[in-house]
């Protein structure tokens, strides 16, 4: 029996819907049935349903409000991925987690390989870390896939930010400086499914091919919109500095990942470029019922 945290957001939501119709069974309980911040209730109920794996794809996510409230972020991010190693150093459990391109230093322009420096920058960064860190000093039963940029047509992410604006403001501001990799939540739950099926060992950088900035994230965005009629009005985009855009944390300038290692260990695979995984998820946007959420 497989235990998936976070089947509500973004990445739990598309690795239970895959799963589910892989015929894995699954344990996935919501935040009603197990609050993940109550480490006690998460003992009691890892000891209760004796899970013999975990996939962990719950968070604290909100990059800036993390910076004023780090004891929530900790406890999520650090905390809980802490409680699920200790059970699986008791039982043998196989632990799957998930961590982020905010734990690197972020300097340069090159691809980041897991060896590259860890010199986190916010508070959600800082606690990612800890939880890696804390993971792999408990079990050895673990693999950590750090993953980037993630969004889909459902929940918070810049892509859904992005529409929602569009039908406020003629003009948006955006980023040009900050570079990485536009991670579908679909895509990325397929690759974690296979890791989790090989149950690769360690630490893995996992996103699409390709890079491109926030700005031209942006662009490509409103470019399938258009395409597509999705919005009666498309605004004027302009690029700008990070230093011309404050916000609470500070983000890495360059985020992009190399992925070879875990393409090495999935022998054969090939990862999509991020562009697909876009028009995918901006079809689905266009379906009747699904809903679209705002970031931060
Ligand atoms: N989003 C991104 O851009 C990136 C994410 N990652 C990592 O990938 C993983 C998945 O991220 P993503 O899917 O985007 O995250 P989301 O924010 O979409 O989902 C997080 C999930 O955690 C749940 N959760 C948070 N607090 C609690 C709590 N106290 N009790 C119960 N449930 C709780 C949320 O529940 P509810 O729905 O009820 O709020 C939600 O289902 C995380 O580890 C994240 O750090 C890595 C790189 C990029
Ligand atoms: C809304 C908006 C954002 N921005 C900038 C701010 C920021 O530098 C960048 C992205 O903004 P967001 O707040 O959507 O992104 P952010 O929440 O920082 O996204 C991150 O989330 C966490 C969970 C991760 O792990 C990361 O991989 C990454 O995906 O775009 C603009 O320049 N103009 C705008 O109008
Ligand atoms: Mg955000």
């Amino acid at each position: 029996m497989i235990l998936v945290l976070g089947s509500n957001g973004q990445v739990g939501h598309e690795l239970k819907r895959q799963l589910l119709e892989r015929g894995y069974e699954l344990l996935s309980p919501t935040r009603d049935e197990l609050d993940l911040s109550n480490l006690d209730a998460v003992k009691t109920y890892l000891q209760a349903h004796q899970p013999t794996s975990m996939i962990n794809a719950a968070a604290y996510t909100q990059v800036d409000k993390a910076e004023s409230e780090p004891q929530s972020a900790d406890m999520l991010n650090h905390r809980l991925p802490h409680t699920l190693a200790e059970y699986s150093q008791q039982t043998g459990a196989y632990l799957l987690h998930y961590s982020t391109d905010y734990v690197y230093a972020g300097q340069g322009t090159k691809p980041q390989d897991e060896n590259a420096p860890l010199i986190p920058q916010s508070v959600y960064g800082k606690t990612k870390l800890a939880g890696e860190m804390a993971i792999q000093a408990t079990t050895n039963r673990y693999s950590i896939l750090r993953t980037s940029w993630v969004y889909s047509y459902r929940g918070h992410n810049f892509m859904n930010t992005m529409l929602k604006l569009a039908s406020q403001r003629d003009v948006l501001t955006i980023v040009d400086d900050q570079v990485g990799t536009p991670t579908s939540a679909d895509i990325l739950a397929t690759f974690s499914i296979l890791a989790y099926e090989e149950r690769l060992k360690g630490i893995y950088n996992l996103t699409q091919e390709g890079e491109v900035s926030w700005y031209g994230f942006a662009k490509a965005i409103f470019e399938l919109a258009r395409k597509n009629k999705r919005l009666p009005n498309v605004p004027k985009l302009l690029p700008i500095k990070t230093c011309d855009y404050p916000t609470p944390a500070i983000r890495p300038l360059n985020s992009r990942l190399d992925c070879g290692k875990l393409l090495k260990a999935l022998d054969g695979v090939k990862l999509s470029d991020w562009k697909t995984g876009l028009s995918k998820e901006m079809t689905k946007q266009q379906l009747p019922g699904n809903q679209q959420g705002t970031s931060q």
